[in-house]
């Protein structure tokens, strides 16, 4: 039986497709994305991770048991103790320090992103949430799996590599897989049929963010 996931993501095909063969993505791959846009998207990212931090943390707070509570918790430690140490040694490989980087202004395309996922587990319940989160982490995952042989020529190849090894690693794999059972789960108990499009409404939404995120990195180097 294909995962929830799965199902969302067939029904927004066209929007996910945009969204995980991004130009940036394919340029990061053969190495001939400007550097600027990767420096650009990568400060970014470390703006956007803080906030995707507290979304997690909504993520404990929303959970309807200990379980579910400890679920949220280990995303927010992947998140934390992890994946942002990921920017943090390539930023500082260009001199920028944690405290730099957490004082830059966010980009509109960061807040609109951050907090529409925030806002949408607010108004919501923990499937809203999950929903909401899914893009990110299972996008992520499924585009260091696509890239994962990817051998980026050029300047930066080493970050570029660095970047798609954090993706398609192991480690970040594992979690990918633990969140899309998770929100298995929890559609198992709260899901309806009833409720399914505006679900998908917000899998699209979430979707179509990640797509400016990226242009966003691209249209620094313009
Ligand atoms: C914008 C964005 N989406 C997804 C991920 C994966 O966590 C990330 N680091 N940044």
């Amino acid at each position: 039986m294909p995962s929830f996931f799965e199902r969302l993501r067939a029904d927004s095909i066209a929007v996910w497709q945009d969204y995980i063969c991004h130009e940036f993505v394919n340029r990061l791959s053969d190495g001939s994305l400007p550097e600027e846009a990767f420096r650009t998207y990568l400060a970014q990212d470390y703006l956007f991770l803080i906030q995707f931090s507290r979304a997690h943390a909504l993520a404990v707070y929303k959970a309807g048991n200990l379980s579910d509570m400890h679920e949220g918790l280990a995303g927010l430690k992947a998140i934390m103790d992890t994946e942002m140490d990921l920017h943090v040694g390539l930023c500082a490989g260009w001199g920028l320090s944690k405290s730099d980087l957490e004082a830059l202004p966010e980009a509109s395309q960061t807040i609109a992103y951050t907090r529409f996922v925030l806002e949408t587990g607010l108004r919501g319940d923990l499937l809203d949430l999950q929903v909401a989160l899914a893009p990110c982490i299972l996008g992520y995952a499924e585009i260091g799996r696509l890239n994962e042989e990817a051998q980026p020529q050029g300047p930066t190849s080493s970050a570029y590599r660095n970047w798609l090894d954090e993706y398609s690693g192991k480690a970040y794999q594992s979690v990918a897989q633990a969140f899309s059972d998770w929100m298995d789960r929890t559609a198992e108990r709260y899901l309806t049929e009833a409720r399914y499009p505006s679900l998908l409404k917000t899998f699209s939404q979430a979707s179509t963010l990640e797509t400016d995120f990226w242009q966003m990195g691209l249209n620094a180097a313009q």
